[in-house]
């Protein structure tokens, strides 16, 4: 069994009356290249935030390294990248390196490190003359300087462009060969799909899914074939059915052969429709009901 390296139990976190997280049980094993996935306001940062010790639950518990994140000593083997990116502005990339480098027992080299995120050569510039995307890949990079054995990154590629993105990919899938542990929030199905082997689909404060990147693509990829008819046969690959008077909803992940196949029942129907399915859509539909025929 792989060692747990951070882990939330039955975590439950509000703010006001809003509830960021409602009963989230998460274990993040070494060597794991997590992507934690779902829209805006799902409560990937706020899950992230208690992980990091920022925040604390409401109620459950979360562990890191097997003890509280509240311990400065077991955050000195995490690093976080949070969603903005706030350096100041006057300092020079060397001198911020340097800073958040002194702070850790085991330390990154500072061209090392600047290498691996694409900023060689831009030790002396200062952060408020950056480009909005050497500033994120500083700060991811920042997230490294302490030789972490788990990195949280949020969002780490928001605002970089096709290339840097790919870099900051290699920089991560590096780290990860090399026995590191990571945690991605994405909004993004093809960035968690680029890098995770897991993916954790999170809305509204709750983990819909947890599974191989391969399993959420597929249930991801249903669509919704909507039409009008009376008695319908038998038909492959439906997940579900569902009928509000003449109208049915067929739930697929092919709808081409879903088609096919009415047409050669010689089925009447009118009105086919066929339209992609959110991502939340599709998980909810998926768990909240078992098959079932029309
Ligand atoms: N400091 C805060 N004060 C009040 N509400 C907050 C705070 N932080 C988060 N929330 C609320 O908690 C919910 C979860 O937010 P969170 O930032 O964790 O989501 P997210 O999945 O990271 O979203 P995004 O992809 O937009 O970053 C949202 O409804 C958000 O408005």
């Amino acid at each position: 069994m792989m060692e747990t390296l951070a882990r939330a139990i039955e975590v439950t976190r509000r703010y006001g009356s809003v509830t960021a997280l409602d009963g989230v049980s998460l274990d993040i094993r070494r060597g794991e290249l997590v992507g934690l996935l779902g829209p805006n306001g799902a409560g990937k940062s706020t899950l992230i935030n208690l992980f990091a010790g920022l925040r604390r639950p409401h109620s459950g518990r979360v562990e890191l390294f097997g003890g509280s994140p509240a311990d400065p000593v077991r955050r000195r083997d995490i690093g976080v990248t949070p969603q903005e990116t706030g350096l100041p502005s006057t300092l020079r990339v060397r001198e911020v390196v340097d800073f958040v480098t002194a702070h850790y027992p085991r330390g990154a080299a500072r061209g090392e490190l600047l290498e691996r995120f694409g900023l060689t050569g831009m030790e002396r510039r200062q952060i408020g003359g950056l480009s909005g995307g050497q500033k994120r890949r500083l700060a991811v990079a920042l997230a490294f300087a302490g030789n972490p054995r788990l990195v949280f990154l949020d969002e780490p590629t928001t605002g970089l462009d096709v290339e840097a993105r790919r870099a900051l990919w290699d920089a991560v899938r590096d780290f990860h060969a090399g026995g590191g542990t990571v945690v991605l929030t994405s909004h993004y199905l093809e960035e968690v799909e680029a890098l995770a082997e897991r993916v954790v689909v999170v809305d509204r404060g709750r983990v819909l899914a947890d599974d191989t990147v391969a399993a959420v693509r597929d249930i991801a990829g249903m669509r919704h074939v909507t039409l009008t008819a009376g008695e319908l046969p038998d038909l492959p690959g439906v997940v579900r059915a569902e009928r509000d008077g003449s109208r049915v909803l067929l739930l697929t992940a092919d709808a081409d052969a879903l088609v096919r196949a009415l047409v050669r029942a010689d089925v009447p129907f009118t009105g086919l429709e066929i339209r992609p399915t959110s991502l939340e859509e599709a998980f909810l539909t998926i768990t909240a009901h078992e098959p079932q025929a029309a």
